[in-house]
């Protein structure tokens, strides 16, 4: 920590010099004055001579005034080099921090960075601008002041280090503990942070799920936690600043007493004794200083630890040392027996052998958990293959600088993320080159320049929560436009469109199948029908390309995007996405209604209701009471078990099945990912209806309850 500070203060010569001078001149100051005394008292007292006391009395004074200058001086200079050096490790981590890989965001939630930024940089700060001048303003004080001790009497100054040694035992023992319970308090604070981080941004959910009192048992439990931390680590460090002043109190009765004999025994003038209390004074001064500095640098210690652990995270993908430059691309993506995994015993992705022409719409579909989000996140490379490579016309994307790379690139997620400022700014931000007239442009072409304008202040409209006061379709189509701004030969969309109502996914779809030719453009999208104008569609499962084509060639090859075809069909819609109706032709293919008359079918499905849930939202709690088959119509949910993710079902699966023949307790709990709408088929409806078609409840029963055996 140290060699570190001190490398970065070597940046400012100067400033250094002039902190290190006025600490000196201080000191110096400190440690003749109490010599003056004696030979004020000796020399001019008495013997009475006015002439040397006048003189003394003079250089006394001037030395006085040299050392408030320098003081001020040397005060100044230190807040201007501290002030240098966390600016220089506020950037630093910052920087680090952008440097890294997506794995990294994984590993640290937000409230563990924000702590590093606010109080362990606090802690870094106070031990620059104060703990470390002021101990080696002490530390000299200290060595210099034991130096003249001995030389004014070398018997009492070591009586008095045997003493000294007594004063350092005690916060030397409790070093220990104190970094221990300073680390806890820090952690706590991190825990604490990320529980208010959640609340921040789950609002919505909590009010809705009526979890204040979970969040509020939570956060108590931190308060709680801090209190007694905050109690122990409090009591230690006074216990550590106590203890040598304690032992000085001490020390002092020993050298008075001794001192004294020493004056009878003729061994010690008084002013030589006057000098030896002042300059013992001030020593003792400078070694409780010292301890009182400890807790501060012991605190430090722990932030520098905390700091330099993020510094050190070497980033997963690194900057070529030479990078070539990267032209528009202009004729194709390759990946080249590409394979990733995101550790090393489970892959993500084997083998990927590639082709995406240059100016093709192209689409990454498959199941969940397939690897298509993976394969367009190595091409934005935010990872870097295991094996193989990727290559844009022929040029390895390792080689790419990140900020030329990015100039090729724009990406649209399905979250959107925007910042808290003015229309404008969040279009124009990091595009440096872009004028007024591409803004416009781009948001034209994300077909949002006309909306803009109908607001009030037009592009200088200022966005609220992170975009929150907009609707789906307004927010997705800004990210759009601040895609298109940078004029990128190559746009990725990762499910784009998917939390957006059929209406206004129907309309986006449009919007990106419009821009077919412009651009090379690769989605990911687990909704067939958003790929349908695609070509190539590649389809991906367990980590693997399995087909690709056209929808045409690939529903005619009777493959898994046949099978996800008719999986997804065979809904019918509201363009809000609340309501929904399934065929009977779609039943049919349902496994355990395979067989069955259309007719039977038909009344089946007029007994399902829809049912949307916004994304957090609980269909199915472990462990309730099952009266309810599922099926997806739109949107995701998560399947966990014990707490523990087991699955995600999308478009066209179902769930639940058992309940239309018995009331047996849910094994898993169903939560929507993203705004999902349902059809719910109730048991009760679906036995009164098996009266009238007998086939139903026989064909149900042979492959249901043949699974529960
Ligand atoms: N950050 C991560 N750390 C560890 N494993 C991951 C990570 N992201 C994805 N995976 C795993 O890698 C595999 C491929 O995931 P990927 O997200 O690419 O699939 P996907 O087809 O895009 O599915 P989805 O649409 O559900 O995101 C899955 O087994 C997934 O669990």
């Amino acid at each position: 920590m140290i060699s570190k500070i001190v490398r970065y203060a070597s940046a400012h010569k100067w400033l250094s010099v002039f902190v290190i001078c006025g600490i000196l001149l201080e000191v110096a100051y400190t440690m003749v004055s109490p010599l003056s005394l004696k030979y004020m008292i000796d020399e001019a007292f008495t013997p009475k001579n006015a002439a040397l006391f006048v003189l003394i009395l003079t250089i006394m004074l001037a030395s006085g005034l040299i050392s408030v200058g320098a003081g001020i001086g040397g005060d100044y200079s230190l807040s201007r080099l501290s002030g240098h050096i966390v600016e220089r490790i506020r950037s630093g981590l910052f920087g680090q921090m952008q440097k890294q890989a997506p794995e990294f965001f994984a590993g640290y939630r937000s409230g563990d960075m924000i702590t590093r930024f606010t109080s362990d940089i606090s802690a870094m700060e106070r031990l620059i601008s104060f703990s470390f001048p002021y101990t080696l303003k002490e530390g000299i004080g200290g060595v210099v002041g034991l130096a003249l001790l001995f030389q004014l009497q070398w018997k009492l100054t070591l009586a008095m280090i045997g003493g000294t040694l007594l004063v350092f035992i005690g916060p030397r023992l409790l070093q220990g503990r104190a970094e221990r319970f300073n680390r806890q308090v820090k952690e706590e604070q991190e825990r604490f942070a990320n529980t208010i981080d959640e609340h921040l941004k789950g609002y919505k959910t909590i009010r809705g799920l009526a979890l204040q009192a979970v969040m509020k048992q939570r956060a108590h439990a931190h308060i709680r936690s801090l209190f007694t931390l905050g109690l122990r680590q409090s009591l230690t460090n006074s216990l550590l600043e106590r203890l040598p002043v304690t032992g000085l109190l001490g020390l002092n009765g020993i050298m008075l007493g001794y001192g004294g004999y020493l004056i009878f025994q003729d061994e010690l003038s008084i002013g030589s004794f006057v000098a030896f209390l002042t300059l013992f004074m001030s020593f003792g001064t400078s070694v409780s200083n010292l301890a009182m500095v400890l807790p501060l640098v012991i605190e430090a210690k722990v932030s520098y630890s905390r700091i330099d652990e993020v510094m050190r995270h070497r980033p997963s993908v690194e900057e070529p040392e030479q990078p070539v430059a990267l032209p528009p691309v202009s004729r194709e993506i390759r990946y080249e027996g590409v394979s990733f995994g995101y550790t090393d015993d489970a892959a993500a992705l084997s083998d990927i052998e590639l082709n995406i022409p240059a100016g093709s719409l192209t689409a990454f579909v498959g199941p969940s958990g397939s690897g298509k989000s993976t394969a367009l996140e190595l091409l934005l490379r935010f990872y870097d293959p295991k094996r193989g490579r990727i290559t844009l016309d022929g040029v390895d994307l390792r080689d790419v600088g990140e900020a030329e790379l990015r100039g090729q690139m724009s990406v649209v997620f399905q979250d959107t993320f925007l910042f808290n400022d003015t229309i404008r700014h969040n279009l124009l931000a990091g595009a440096d080159t872009a004028t007024e007239a591409d803004m416009i442009r781009a948001a034209r072409e994300a077909a949002i320049h006309e909306t803009i304008l109908k607001w009030k202040n037009g592009y200088d409209t200022v966005i609220t929560g992170q975009g929150g006061s907009l609707s789906g379709g307004q927010r997705q189509r800004l990210s759009i436009a601040r895609a298109l701004i940078r004029r990128p030969s190559i746009l990725l969309l990762d499910e784009a469109t998917s939390a957006l109502d059929p209406a206004t996914e129907a309309d986006i779809n449009e919007l990106i199948t419009g821009m077919k030719g412009q651009r090379t453009i690769v989605m990911v999208t687990h909704r067939l029908s958003s790929a349908q104008q695609a070509n190539p569609i590649v389809v991906f499962k367990d980590g693997q390309v399995v087909e690709a084509g056209s929808h045409e060639e690939l529903l005619g090859r009777d493959g898994l995007y046949r099978e996800m075809w008719d999986k997804q069909n065979g809904f019918t819609l509201s363009g809000d996405g609340f309501h929904a109706k399934i065929d009977g032709k779609r039943l049919s293919r349902l496994p355990f209604l395979q067989g069955i008359d259309m007719e039977a079918l038909e009344s089946v499905s007029s007994l399902f209701a829809s049912e949307a849930y916004v994304s957090g939202q609980t269909i199915v709690r472990e462990g309730d009471e099952g009266d309810k088959l599922y099926i997806i119509v739109r949107g995701t949910v998560a399947i966990t078990r014990g707490g523990e993710k087991v699955a995600t079902l999308q478009d066209g699966d179902y769930f639940g099945e058992i309940a239309l023949l018995r009331n047996i307790p849910r094994t898993a709990t169903v939560t929507a990912v993203e705004p999902t709408t349902v059809l719910s088929l109730r048991r009760s409806g679906f036995t009164e209806l098996t009266n009238q078609y007998p086939q139903l409840r026989e064909t149900v029963e042979s492959t249901l309850l043949s699974r529960l055996k």
